[in-house]
């Protein structure tokens, strides 16, 4: 069986990667698999462990670097998120292709390990819509939400390392412009 893509979706906290992520996974001739991951962060009351993360204590997510566990980690607004690896080699050689959502350390580091990914950065259409969304989810206190403006300002900026950068401004546009990319792209 061919081996399947490894897609990463990055961008900064709110810009709707979850949402249009969502959206892509209805389209299932694109055959996609999500990496679920490990974090740190306490569970938001709509989030459910094993669906939307697996949700651990330090020493669990620092024991799991120690095994080489994780095909990449970071620390983002003082928590740990990470990728477990088995699940992403699982899925590829089930010939699915696999989208990791994650930030932009995490994302470098794949990069490197794995030239061959597909890399999609999703930019706002301002920082001022950024922090519309953000404050709109209302998930986050108001220093948090601060930190993750701060840190969406820097991380924008890597977004030339990534193979294409996409708006989401309309959500089903942005969806579109991403599964054309997945459909065209060759390894
Ligand atoms: N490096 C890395 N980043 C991750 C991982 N999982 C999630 N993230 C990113 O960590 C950041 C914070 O995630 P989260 O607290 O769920 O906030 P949200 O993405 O804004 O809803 C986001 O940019 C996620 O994409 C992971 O396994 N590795
Ligand atoms: N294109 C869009 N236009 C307007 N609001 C959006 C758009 N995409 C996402 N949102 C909203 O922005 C907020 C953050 O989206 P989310 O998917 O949680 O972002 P992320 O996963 O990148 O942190 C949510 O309330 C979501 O409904």
């Amino acid at each position: 069986m061919k081996r399947g893509m490894l897609i990463i979706l990055s961008g900064p906290s709110g810009v709707g990667k979850g949402t249009v992520r969502e959206e892509l996974f209805k389209d299932e001739s694109l055959n996609l698999s999500y990496s679920i991951s490990m974090t740190t962060r306490k569970p938001r009351p709509a989030e459910t462990e094993g669906v939307d993360y697996f949700f651990v204590d330090e020493k669990t997510f620092v024991d799991k670097i120690a095994q080489g566990g994780l095909l990449e980690w970071a620390r983002f607004v003082g928590n740990y998120y990470g990728t477990p690896k088995d699940n992403v080699d699982r899925l590829l050689d089930e010939g699915k292709n696999v989208v990791l959502e994650i930030e932009v350390q995490g994302a470098l580091q794949v990069m490197k390990k794995c030239p061959d990914a597909l890399t999609i950065f999703l930019v706002p259409p301002s920082l001022e819509e950024l922090e519309r969304r953000i404050r709109g989810r209302r998930t986050e206190s108001e220093d948090i939400v601060k930190e993750r403006l701060d840190k969406a300002r820097k991380e924008i900026q890597t977004k030339d390392e990534y193979k294409y950068v996409v708006e989401n401004d309309d959500v089903h546009l942005a969806k579109d412009k991403i599964a054309k990319i997945i459909r065209e792209h060759k390894i």
